[in-house]
């Protein structure tokens, strides 16, 4: 089996991973009651770029081999690394979506009877879930031996990440005030120490 092939066969798995662990969220959270929210039209548009970068891009390059002169040969470490990653990818998403919990949004909603979490995967880094979309889009990049539709994950998730993250952490400082101002002080976004 090619390289090329068991890695559009390893991205194809980790993104099925990645909805099988979100699926019951997702269906909890259409019956939950959402007490405010951020939505809008640049939202909307965030979600729109990465939903391209990491699905649509992709999923066209590993059904069609479009756009195929940027496809390139790839080496078997870089297959290694991006299976490391996708697995990575996969616990980080388990971790946080089991965090979470009823709190799991798609989007920048608040329930009712919100509660801020602080624990587990949340103690020391306050958007755990990002970290592993962008580990994600990472794994992506080395799975997918094409420079638009491997680094489209990237650029795609990059977009909403650093567009989003300001109007969501003001979502959060104003919902959980004090406590949420002493979460900040004593985590990291996505990398424990770092960031
Ligand atoms: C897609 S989830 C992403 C959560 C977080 N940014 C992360 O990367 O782990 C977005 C929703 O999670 C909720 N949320 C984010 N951080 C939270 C926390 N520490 N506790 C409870 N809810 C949180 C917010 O209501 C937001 O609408």
């Amino acid at each position: 089996m090619s390289l090329v092939l068991l890695g559009q066969i390893a991205w194809v798995l980790m993104v099925v991973g990645w909805y099988v662990i979100r699926f019951p969220f997702e269906r909890r959270a259409k019956r939950a009651r959402v007490s405010a929210t951020r939505r809008g039209l640049a939202e909307t548009l965030r979600m729109a770029i990465s939903f391209t970068g990491l699905g649509v891009l992709p999923g066209l390059f590993v059904a069609t081999g479009f756009p195929r002169f940027a496809t390139y040969e790839p080496i078997a470490l870089q297959a290694g690394l991006g299976l490391l990653a996708a697995l990575l990818a996969l616990v980080l998403f388990r971790l946080t979506h089991k965090a979470l919990g009823k709190m799991w949004s798609v989007s920048l909603d608040i329930r009712d009877k919100h509660k801020l979490v602080t624990s587990g995967i949340y103690k020391r880094v306050r958007h755990p879930m990002y970290t592993a979309f962008w580990t994600m889009a990472l794994a992506q990049a080395l799975l997918l031996p094409n420079w638009i539709a491997g680094l489209s994950g990237l650029v795609g998730f990059g977009t909403l990440f650093f567009l989003r993250i300001g109007p969501e952490e003001a979502m959060m400082e104003e919902t959980f005030g004090e406590d949420y101002r002493a979460y900040k002080e004593r985590t990291a976004r996505i990398i424990p120490g770092v960031y």
